[in-house]
């Protein structure tokens, strides 16, 4: 017998675990030892080993070992362990740069990790669904993907798209009936959920009866996704350029050997000094940093509850010029309050806030009771089509499901109606709410056997399929008066910020038509609540914010339009003449009509997720990159359009957190800005130390160049160029990723996503700093060599000094796109320490008397010093005052 086949009870009875219960953390504990995580096996990671020799492989490296064999074999001992030991060292600098980076992406995934329901020890818990056990008792709604193969107990109007597994994209209605026939495709097992697969609507509990590789996906492990490391657009431009600078490097080192052994040095020792040259020069590192410093962007990301799903977003952040924002949770706290009841033509109020079940009812300042018309019913209603529970948790109130549901059953306890009194009543179908609906219904059977439909949901889609209207009496028809009266009512409560929800019964015969078609129409309408959900208090200023950087704040809901532009107004999201477009209109336009008016559109309303992806639209066609948040399935479409997808933690479905490249563990607005804060940051300090590496290697190689144009010995010798490139490129440059922002990066206007590397005068800047650099070292190195010609040792140590110390006189420079004089020296305390302690090792190199003769140093004195600290100041101090 296979799964589908037995009845729920012999399940229960095989797994023995009973849903209503769950099972116990014994016998988890139990089958986990027994079959393991419930995780696909995916191939193995790439050995630490392997990553370590990575580092080597690159082209001139291997050249530069290969020379320092020879040299070894020469009989240059010296040289070639120094050599051999520095490029030692920096494969181990890469190497752990390299692990850094993939620990933090590491903890991204999991932090990122789908969750799932389950029923434990009797209580629902959430847990990372890789502890999902057999026999767990799961529960999965609409955006789900379910986390394990189940046997269906029970649906509530379930739906799953199953396409992952059988290619076919229709959805498939689950039920929890037994099926007798034998031998079925997967796609026919409809009282099974298969893992992977998505629930697309309604909601349903199951038991995992297989896990892991033990379950349908697990057979066609083929299907799986292999994750490759995809670049980020600015890696991509790096490694691009990249190449370009291999090709001029290599050009360069070529003509400074070539012009050397003109000049009749050595043909073995310009080899090696070139190669030398090359290796420092040719920064094929940049693309690894650049990945080392969005991984620790990234890190200070997640401390502000931002979580990156793809590298790519931290840099597409920076350039972000509008926001789209759900209202209800990312913009408001999501904690609603029946405030007002419209009932029987009068407006009541409602006392007692939040979560409180304390409060009372009030009709022009009089307390009415429970027996005011309608109201126990109203009530009754609002509890019964419901999805809501109300828990305590350490003698807490608080609600589990639906806040707006909750909301009701908050209302209905002020009366002292509880969801006890509910059991009386079956509920014996459900149309789930979604927010394409914008309503839902159950089909009720009371104890006296009677049949009745409740619906609740927006107003003006409640409306228009009501024919009646319920009185102390009974009912009459509704009447275009009536009608009036309750759209004044749902304007009169939206223009106060509260959310409108109509409820309307029908009565049903024992033997109606269930079908959908037939039941949400020819409706009762009872009665109107009015809901209140506060603005989060961090909301308005960082709309401010984002204003003055540039960026356009939307705000989309499924609201009413009086709602949408009342809590628009309150967070002063909405310009005086600012337009508030609705859904319908939003239908009957085309993606250019919508272009023509986006900009000016400051809140769409009564919008379906589909209208989200037009929005996306239109507002790119203007040359916009769009930031766009969703929670539920529909939004995924919009989602992976925009260009920086947002869901949220919290509340959103696995697809909408599969289909985006941030999620908000908060759920809050507030996060998007410091997100996007962070993002700009970022970029600014990748530029910071793209200018100073490649500042300092034209530097290097210039003096080279230059020495050999005008026929002098060589200014620097390979292991001199080498160590340069270790000590003064590496923690420094590592030092600016993680500087500040020069003043306040939400102060401009949003970076253009397709300015180049050298753009804003970069390019300008490493030119003129680099020549400069090359310049002065090469004069600390003919006047030093001129007054000593038989000292050539003095003149090199003299010359290695002044570029290293000019190089990091001008990594203070790189902080600022102004002058280097516009920030505090010592704010980066980084880079302050980088800085002592790359000085320290060169006065080792300088001074200590068994490492000068491996790097052909000699001592310097206080002359020499006051010389070397004119010269190497130079690059930086003329141009601090030239502002470029
Ligand atoms: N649980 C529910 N049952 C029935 N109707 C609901 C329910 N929740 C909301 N509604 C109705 O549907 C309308 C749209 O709700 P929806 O959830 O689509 O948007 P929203 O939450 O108001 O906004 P946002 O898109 O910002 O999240 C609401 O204004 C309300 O009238
Ligand atoms: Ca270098």
């Amino acid at each position: 017998m296979k799964w589908y086949q037995l009845d729920v009870e012999r399940v229960e009875q095989k797994l023995q675990v009973t849903s209503r219960k769950g099972l116990t953390t014994k016998q988890v504990e139990k089958r986990r030892k027994q079959y393991g995580y419930n995780v696909l096996e995916t191939q193995k990671n790439t050995s630490k080993w392997l990553i370590f020799l990575k580092q080597f492989q690159d082209f001139m490296v291997l050249v530069l070992l290969a020379a320092t064999l020879i040299a070894g074999l020469l009989g240059e001992y010296i040289d070639a362990i120094a050599i051999m030991i520095i490029v030692l060292v920096n494969g181990c600098f890469g190497y752990f740069q390299e692990q850094k980076a993939e620990k933090s992406l590491e903890k991204l995934k999991e932090l990122s990790a789908p969750l799932a329901t389950v029923l434990r020890n009797e209580k629902w818990e959430k847990i990372y669904s890789k502890e999902v056990v057999v026999g767990d008792i799961v529960k999965v709604s609409s955006g789900d993907r379910i986390p394990a193969d189940i046997r269906i107990v029970k649906s509530s109007g379930m739906e799953t798209e199953e396409s992952t597994l059988t290619g076919e994209s229709l959805p498939v209605m689950k039920h929890a009936t037994a099926i007798t026939r034998d031998q079925l495709e997967a796609q026919d097992q409809v009282n099974m959920g298969f893992m992977g697969t998505l629930v697309t609507r309604g909601s349903g509990i199951g038991i995992v009866v297989g896990t892991g590789m033990n379950t349908v996906m697990g057979q066609i492990a083929s299907l799986m996704a292999n994750t490759k490391k995809v670049m980020t657009p600015l890696e991509r431009k790096l490694a691009e350029l990249g190449k370009i600078l291999i090709v001029v490097a290599l050009f360069l080192t070529a003509l400074v050997v070539m012009l050397g052994v003109m000049q009749g040095h050595p043909i073995y020792n310009m080899f090696l000094a070139g190669v030398s040259l090359a290796v420092a020069a040719i920064p094929e590192g940049l693309p690894a940093i650049v990945t080392v410093a969005l991984s620790l962007g990234v890190q200070r990301m997640i401390r502000k509850k931002a979580i990156v799903r793809k590298l790519s977003a931290v840099e597409t952040l920076g350039c972000a010029s509008v926001i789209c924002s759900d209202k209800t949770g990312t913009m408001t706290e999501n904690k609603m309050t029946v405030k007002e009841l419209y009932l029987g033509g009068n407006q009541l109020y409602v006392t007692g806030d939040g979560y409180n079940l304390q409060g009372d009812f009030f009709l022009n300042k009089e307390k009415v009771d429970e027996d005011y018309p309608n109201l126990k019913a109203m009530l009754l209603y609002g509890s019964l089509c419901n999805n809501a529970s109300l828990q305590v948790k350490k003698g807490k109130q608080y609600i589990d499901g639906d806040p707006t549901d909750g909301a009701l059953l908050i209302a209905a306890r002020k009366i002292g109606l509880t969801v006890n009194a509910t059991e009386k009543y079956r509920i014996i179908k459900e149309l789930p709410f979604d927010s394409d609906r914008k309503r839902m219904s159950v089909v009720i059977e009371d104890e006296n056997q009677m049949r009745y439909l409740v619906t609740k949901g927006a107003p003006d889609v409640l409306l228009p399929r009501s024919t009646y209207q319920g009185n102390a009496q009974g009912r009459s028809v509704l009447k275009a008066v009536d009608i009036e009266r309750i759209d004044r009512a749902v304007n009169d409560m939206a223009e106060k910020a509260l959310r409108t929800l109509a409820v309307a019964i029908k009565p049903l015969s024992k033997n109606e038509n269930l079908d959908n078609a037939f039941l949400e129409k020819d409706l009762t309408f009872i009665g109107l609540y009015g809901m209140m959900d506060p603005p989060r208090k961090e909301v308005k200023a960082a709309i401010e914010e984002c204003n003055q950087a540039g960026i356009k704040t939307v705000m989309i809901t499924g609201d009413h339009v009086k709602t949408a532009r009342a809590i628009a107004q309150n967070l002063n999201l909405l310009p005086e003449n600012g337009l508030v477009l609705e859904g319908h209109q939003l239908s009957e336009m085309s993606v250019e009509d919508l272009e023509d008016v986006i900009d000016d559109t400051y809140v769409f309303a009564r919008v379906t997720p589909e209208h989200k992806l037009k929005i996306v639209q239109a507002f790119q066609r203007k040359g916009h990159i769009v930031a766009m948040t969703g929670d539920g399935v529909n939004d995924a479409p919009a989602i992976k359009a925009s260009d920086i997808g947002i869901s949220m933690g919290i509340s959103g479905t696995d697809v909408t957190k599969e289909a985006s490249s941030l999620i908000l563990m908060d759920d809050n607005f507030a996060t998007i800005k410091s997100a996007i804060h962070e993002g700009r940051n970022i970029y600014e300090n990748i530029r910071k130390f793209i200018r100073y590496l490649l500042a300092s290697n034209v530097g290097e190689i210039l003096v080279m160049l230059f020495a050999m144009l005008l026929a002098m010995p060589l200014p620097l010798i390979p292991v001199q160029i080498l160590w340069v490139n270790l000590v003064t490129d590496g923690l420094p440059a590592m030092a600016l990723g993680l500087d500040k922002s020069e003043g306040d990066v939400m102060k401009h206007s949003p970076r253009n996503p397709r300015e180049g590397v050298f753009a804003r005068g970069l390019g300008y800047k490493i030119i003129t700093r680099g020549i400069l650099i090359g310049i002065v070292t090469l004069i600390g190195f003919m006047v030093t060599y001129q007054n000593n010609p038989d000292n050539l040792i003095y003149g090199q140590t003299i010359a290695f000094t002044t570029l290293v110390m000019a190089q990091l006189i001008h990594v203070f420079d790189c902080r600022s796109e102004k002058s280097v004089f516009a920030r505090n020296p010592f704010e980066n305390i980084y880079l302050v320490f980088a800085v002592i302690s790359s000085l320290l090792l060169l006065l080792v190199v300088i001074y200590w008397e068994p490492l000068q003769p491996i790097f052909h140093t000699t001592f310097l004195g206080i002359r020499d010093w006051m010389l070397i600290i004119v010269l190497s100041a130079l690059p930086t101090v003329l141009f601090g005052f030239t502002k470029k």
